[in-house]
């Protein structure tokens, strides 16, 4: 059809007016017929069935009756006045009430005239009512287009109340279908709509709309689904082509002195599998010209540092600096620490740069930065700053990904003429279909493996009320040599009230524990004190460290073996899959508890369950997705990939992988999407680009 008859503005719709449309406009974001096309239901409603008012049930769903009003009156109460019209059919009596609009329903409404009413029923003093029925003439009804399940469209208070119900809605599909004659082009290929057996693109809005029948619903539903989840795989998919083609990245051919001679002579360790893997993969990046954009997923504890470090070698040994910036303070610096450790025996000159760097020292480090004498910068956001310029900076690594958004990533990519390779790292694993989604930018590698000899870390859920034995176990484990941590959690709304329990906490073990050493770390220390802290628990020199969720990521003790989290129904899985990980880090066998209180909610519930059940990181993910909802993992910045309207990103997780197989497939045997057959896809995909917006495409 014309697809310029889909741009015509939403007021030139009969039974739009001016009003309607305004409403339309800023309520739903309808502006034009294409937008109405693509508002969809949310859920549908079976009205096959008629009920007699004597086979009605308490407490049940909406439902649809056939009957005569007998009788109007209005009714006074002490809420005001509402009106209440009796309803019969041939086998009882109910009622209708309103509570708006009474005079309009007073003057409209006709005396044993039959009319099918449709709504959710209340049961009173031993009688039915339906507040607000929909409701149309039994002559009226006959003359609309029927279908078996009746759509239901997302609203708003406000449009309920301007008079825009989900009638009015599916009255202006109607007459959008019968103004547009209901003919949509095709917007997949035929190879993809035959080898899926794809209904036509005309068929599918149609039954979404209008559903014949339950099978054609859930035809219409997967073709919609996949139309959408694959126009967005295309384009995540071209954009990484392009990047690659456009944004050319330093050659790094040599494999030298720093990567070889460590490798050979100073690795610590046995590199797992997994690890070896993924460094193979980061070489062939690194050395096939084109600019690396690559996401690190790696459980806790999985080894992702050494991986660090050795790309950073690739980058040393072809004459560029590297840097690697964590998310906080706390951390920038055991990766400082770390990394110096690990390279004690070589010259490489590392060098940490935070927040709290004093000026002499920054001005120093940005001296000789510049000058190309720093081979490894570590720091926190503080490398962003304009100030810290680089001779020639290689490879950016980034910890902890969801604390930097993109932006800081564009900032670290500016750092050069040519942009730096970049290796992001995650230790919160990103279920991977999400991931493909929301990271189509970014090449993904994964550690799936744990460094060989660690034991699975033993996870309990406690009631306050045992406190006491677990002290008793605390106690235990400390007369073993291992050390122990006590976390709290450090909600914003509840800041004081959280202080005051982790100082009450504090107080109560310091008393139960008289001759232990006791570190505390909490985010309203100064940072000097902190680091005191810390150092003292990670040198051995305290027992136990009692902290708020300051230690959450990446803190690295290896010798700690119990994990005790108060309060744990206040944290989220990934958090406490995190706070979890700071244990089971060495030889011994770690022990994480939970404590709660009594009353627990139902998500809490499952959160300590997932929590006791499994050590998978990947696991727990994908329960915290399925529980919070993808916007809410990823924060509000990558939000705007999720906003879906048909398809849910969790339960079409299947959908969305078959989208990707295909969108793939096409574009390795067709790039530039310029065979014939591929035609309509292009064409698509470039109403898409031009749009911004998946949906707009539709013609
Ligand atoms: N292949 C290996 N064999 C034995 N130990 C290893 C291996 N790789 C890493 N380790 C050790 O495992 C511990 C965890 O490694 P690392 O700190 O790099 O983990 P991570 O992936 O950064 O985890 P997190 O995100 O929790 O910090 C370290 O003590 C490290 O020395």
């Amino acid at each position: 059809m014309n697809a310029n008859i889909l741009q015509t503005p939403i007021d030139y719709l009969k039974g739009v007016g001016p009003n309607r449309a305004d409403l339309l406009r800023k309520e739903l974001g309808i502006h034009t017929y294409q937008d109405l096309v693509n508002f969809f239901p949310n859920r549908y409603l079976d009205k096959t069935r008629f009920y007699k008012i004597n086979e009605l049930q308490r407490n049940s769903a909406e439902v649809q009756v056939v009957g005569k009003i007998t009788h109007i009156r209005s009714v006074e109460q002490k809420r005001g006045k509402r009106l209440v019209a009796d309803f019969i059919d041939e086998t009882g009596k109910m009622e209708l009430v309103w509570f708006r609009g009474q005079k309009w329903i007073r003057e409209n409404l006709k005396i044993n005239t039959p009319y099918v009413i449709f709504g959710k029923t209340n049961w009173f003093n031993g009688l039915f009512s339906m507040p607000h029925p929909e409701m149309e003439s039994v002559e009226e009804y006959k003359k609309q287009l029927r279908t078996a399940m009746q759509p239901i469209y997302p609203s708003t208070e406000k449009l309920v109340k301007s008079g825009i119900t989900n009638r009015v809605i599916n009255k202006l599909m109607q007459q959008l279908f019968i103004e547009t004659k209901g003919k949509f082009y095709d917007t997949l290929s035929e190879e993809i709509t035959s080898e899926l057996k794809l209904i036509p693109k005309a068929e599918a809005v149609f039954n979404i709309h209008f559903p014949q029948s339950q099978e054609l619903l859930a035809k219409a539903q997967f073709r919609l689904k996949f139309e959408e989840l694959f126009y967005i795989q295309l384009q995540l998919l071209i954009k990484n082509m392009l990047q690659k083609q456009k944004i050319k990245g330093f050659v790094f051919e040599e494999i030298g002195q720093n990567f070889s001679e460590f490798y050979k002579n100073h690795l610590p360790f046995e590199l797992t599998g997994a690890q070896k893997k993924v460094i193979k993969e980061i070489r062939a990046d690194l050395g096939s010209g084109a600019q690396m954009n690559r996401l690190l997923q790696g459980d806790v504890g999985s080894g992702k540092t050494i991986v660090a470090l050795m790309s950073m070698f690739i980058a040393l040994d072809n004459s560029f600096q590297a840097c690697l910036m964590a998310p906080t303070e706390i951390l920038a610096i055991q990766h400082y620490n770390g990394l110096v450790e690990l390279c004690k025996d070589l010259d490489t000159s590392i060098y940490l740069l935070t927040g709290s760097s004093k000026t002499k020292a920054r001005r120093e480090i940005h001296e000789t930065l510049e000058n190309g004498e720093i081979d490894i910068l570590i720091g926190t956001h503080a490398l962003l700053e304009d100030k810290v310029k680089f001779k020639n900076l290689g490879l950016a690594v980034i910890d902890e990904q969801h604390r930097f958004g993109v932006a800081q990533r564009a900032k670290l990519w500016r750092k050069n003429q040519v942009p730096p390779h970049i290796l992001v790292m995650t230790a919160t694993p990103i279920p991977r279909t999400l991931a493909m989604s929301l990271y189509g930018d970014l090449d993904i590698s994964v550690i799936d493996e744990l460094p060989p000899g660690r034991k699975p870390i033993k996870t309990v859920h406690r009631y306050d009320s045992n406190r006491l034995k677990v002290f008793a176990f605390i106690k235990d484990e400390i007369k073993k040599g291992r050390q122990v941590y006590v976390v709290y959690p450090l909600i914003q709304e509840s800041e004081k009230m959280d202080y005051k329990d982790l100082m009450d906490g504090y107080e109560s073990i310091a008393r139960e524990f008289p001759d232990e050493q006791i570190s505390i770390v909490h985010g309203q220390m100064k940072s000097d004190a902190k680091d005191y802290e810390m150092d003292r628990f990670v040198r051995g020199e305290t027992q136990i460290m009692v902290a708020t969720t300051v230690i959450e990521v990446g803190v690295n003790v290896p010798n700690a073996s119990v994990m005790i989290i108060e309060s744990a129904e206040r944290f989220g899985l990934s958090q406490l899959h995190q706070l979890r990980g700071r244990v089971g880090r060495g030889a011994e066998q770690s022990f994480c508890i939970l404590m709660t209180g009594h009353k627990l909610s139902n998500d809490s519930k499952i959160r300590l369950e997932t929590m006791t059940a499994t050590n998978d990181g990947f696991e727990i993910a994908e329960v915290d997705l399925k529980l919070r909802g993808p916007g809410d993992i990823m924060g509000t910045q990558q939000s705007g990939v999720l906003n879906l309207k048909i398809a849910d990103i969790v339960k079409d997780n299947d959908i969305l992988k078959l989208a990707r197989h295909h969108a793939m497939r096409i574009l390795k045997g067709d790039p530039s999407l310029s065979l014939e057959k591929n035609k309509v896809l292009r064409f698509t995909y470039a109403q898409l680009a031009k749009h911004k917006n998946i949906w707009n495409y539709i013609s």
